[in-house]
């Protein structure tokens, strides 16, 4: 193992925190599944997480594991099946139906994935910037103006653009108006939701620099979703791994990867090695498995290495890690080195 001395404990935020999920479940209706079924997709399932102020908290996990659900969650554009959503300390899951999605949607921001079918293709861009002012009403006409255009300045697009139809735009641009749209109403909360996978490598690294800049500027919370924990890692300051609409692990970003105890999470780091700290890749046996009938118990023993008969009986309560900020739920976790090298002689079938 190498030593994690020197891992920065990120803030424990709980006491001042933005956003607050107790205990949230999502369930859909299975798609085609008939007007009488009982069976349930499990897309979120007893998720507790608290984002500190000026803090970013990165998710990470396969597809499928309800990073986009736990997004939707926060902004309000999707309602819990069960559970409590805090803002500021108000239940807004208490409000009625309209009022959750108003006070949401003018205090948290999301830019989603891609950029090209977010913005409507129809508007020019200064109408795309003003267009959550003239709903929320904010300030006079005037006023509403001059807020474009400094959205403009504050994401770096020049403004001779205002006019422009997103279409004229390079992917890179329009992913500046979508979070420039996102900022219009000075929300606290920023909710990026994979937000350069849909661009070109070489316009990545903007993006994700603009985001980081404008967190440090404003003083947002941020909370960053994406598959590559590398990335993630980079961009937060905490980071939470969700398998099967459960979250198994979160840890400070500098703790990863050495101090993080989930197989789950080591998996995950292992498959996007970087060049200069190449390390062999645990495979991942099989797909993650239906979240209509997930497994008992642990979700992620179906694919672990680690797992033994206790996995399939309880899900494990929460372990606290050395850091006060880490914890983890599982029965096997990884404390060295050598539970490492059996994944990599595990057999596929
Ligand atoms: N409206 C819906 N109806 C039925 N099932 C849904 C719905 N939305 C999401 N799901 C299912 O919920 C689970 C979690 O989906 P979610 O999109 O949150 O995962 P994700 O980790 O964001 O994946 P991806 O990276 O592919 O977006 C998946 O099994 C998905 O198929």
């Amino acid at each position: 193992m190498k030593k994690t001395a020197n891992v920065k404990e990120a803030p424990d935020t709980r006491d001042a925190a933005v956003m607050e999920l107790r205990d949230v479940h999502v369930q859909h209706p299975t798609r085609g599944g008939g007007m009488f079924s009982k069976a349930r997709v499990h897309a979120m399932t007893g998720v507790d997480l608290a984002i500190g102020r000026g803090e970013t908290v990165g998710i990470v996990g396969e597809s499928g594991c309800g990073k986009s659900t736990l997004a939707k969650v926060l902004v309000g554009l999707q309602k819990p099946t069960l559970g409590t959503v805090l803002y500021r300390g108000t239940p807004v899951t208490e409000l009625p139906e309209k009022e959750r999605r108003r006070v949401l949607g003018a205090s948290v921001g999301m830019v989603f994935q891609d950029p090209s079918t977010a913005l409507n293709r129809r508007l020019p861009i200064r109408t795309i910037l003003r267009d959550p002012l003239d709903v929320h009403r904010r300030g006079t006409p005037a006023q509403r103006d001059e807020r474009v255009r400094e959205l403009m300045a504050l994401v770096g697009l020049p403004p001779v653009l205002a006019d422009a139809l997103p279409g004229q735009l390079s992917g890179g641009q329009r992913q500046r108006v979508a979070i420039g749209r996102a900022l219009a109403m000075e929300p606290q909360l920023l909710v990026a939701d994979e937000p350069t996978s849909a661009l070109d490598v070489s316009v990545r690294a903007q993006i994700l620099n603009l985001l980081l800049d404008l967190k440090e500027r404003l003083e947002l919370s941020m909370v960053f979703v994406s598959h590559d924990i590398q990335t993630v890692r980079r961009m937060s300051d905490r980071v939470v791994t969700m398998y099967l609409g459960r979250i198994v692990e979160e840890a400070p970003a500098a703790a990863i990867p050495d101090a993080t105890r989930h197989p789950y999470t080591r998996a995950l780091f292992s498959a996007t090695p970087s060049l200069l700290d190449p390390i062999d890749p645990i495979p991942l046996i099989g797909p993650v498995p239906s979240a209509v009938t997930p497994p008992s118990g642990c979700p992620f023993r179906t694919r672990c290495w680690r797992a033994d008969e206790t996995c399939a009986d309880a899900m494990p309560a929460y372990a606290s890690g050395d850091l006060s900020t880490h914890r983890y739920r599982c029965h096997h976790p990884v404390t060295g080195e050598a539970d490492l090298a059996a994944a990599l002689t595990q057999e596929t079938p």
